[in-house]
């Protein structure tokens, strides 16, 4: 397995560092701006050095779409964690188009969520309803369309800013509502999906919860993630979840 990153930001800096441990590169570090020192920076999929296997997408939506088609084509497989990306219809053909032509995957990262295996089998048997209820204290709302409709520095109660689709929160909150992808693309897709997002100034993190019916049952999953130390947008699980897929991918025995 021979490893380079896209983005070297909050998620991807932590990332970068996780590989150096793990003893896998990485080789190189696709960027727009600066690279962080001792890493190779490059700008492009064709400047990676020859014999990379795995390209693992820390850049967002526009990373993701701007690498993981060529990528894919050129026979490169790409975890990512831009899920949300894959609500635009053009884009998630455009990457199954070039993982088939590449014989290559696209391997979705779980993210700062869980509970994904238990959605993915309830699919199979049917699923009634899916609700995803994504809550930040303020801060980590910053930048996001909940600017529009809350004057987030004064929050002193928590409030909804937006409830809807998986796939309209996917593509209205790029950098926020990844988690609402994951929860759409394991079970009920992206319209079936109900998304809420909410500013809490009494979260204690990033909390995450997933309430899913049928004819499995039920399960209610919450989650209290730590943000990364230099972003509080960003649940560090995020980031170690890229790295939990690498070893997956690498094992003769998957969990
Ligand atoms: N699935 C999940 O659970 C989660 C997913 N995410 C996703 O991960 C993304 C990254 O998060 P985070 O690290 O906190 O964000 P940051 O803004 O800290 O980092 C993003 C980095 O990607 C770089 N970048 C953007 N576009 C490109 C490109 N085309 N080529 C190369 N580099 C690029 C940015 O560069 P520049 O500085 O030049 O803009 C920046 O350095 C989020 O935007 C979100 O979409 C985040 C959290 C959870
Ligand atoms: O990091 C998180 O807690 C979730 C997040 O930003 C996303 O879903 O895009």
């Amino acid at each position: 397995m021979r490893v380079a990153v896209i983005g070297a930001g909050s998620i991807g800096g932590w990332v970068i560092a996780a590989l150096e441990r793990e003893g896998l590169g990485p080789e190189a570090v696709i960027v727009r701006g600066t690279a962080p020192e001792g890493v190779r920076a490059v700008r492009s999929v064709a400047d990676l050095p020859a014999g990379v296997t795995h390209l693992v997408d820390c850049a967002g939506h526009a990373g993701l779409a701007a690498h993981g088609p060529g990528a894919l084509a050129a026979g490169i497989d790409v975890i990512t964690l831009s899920l949300g990306a894959l609500a635009d219809a053009g884009l998630a053909r455009d990457l199954a188009l070039a993982a088939e032509a590449g014989c290559t995957r696209l391997h979705l990262a779980s993210g700062a969520i869980g509970a994904l295996d238990a959605l993915r089998a309830g699919a199979v048997g049917g699923l009634s309803r899916v609700r995803y209820t994504g809550r930040k204290p303020p801060a980590g709302w910053v930048g996001s369309p909940a600017e529009a409709v809350l004057d987030l520095s004064a929050l002193t109660a928590p409030a909804a800013h937006f409830e809807g689709t998986a796939r309209e929160a996917a593509l209205r909150y790029p950098k926020n509502a990844n988690v609402a992808a994951a929860v759409a693309l394991a079970g009920l897709g992206f319209d079936a999906t109900q998304a809420r997002l909410v500013a809490d100034p009494e979260a204690g993190g990033n909390i995450h919860e997933i309430e899913a019916e049928g004819v499995f049952g039920s399960f209610r999953f919450e989650i209290t993630g730590a943000a990364l130390p230099d972003t509080p947008r960003s649940s560090a699980l995020a980031a170690m979840s890229v790295v939990a897929e690498l070893r997956r991918l690498g094992a003769r025995v998957t969990t």
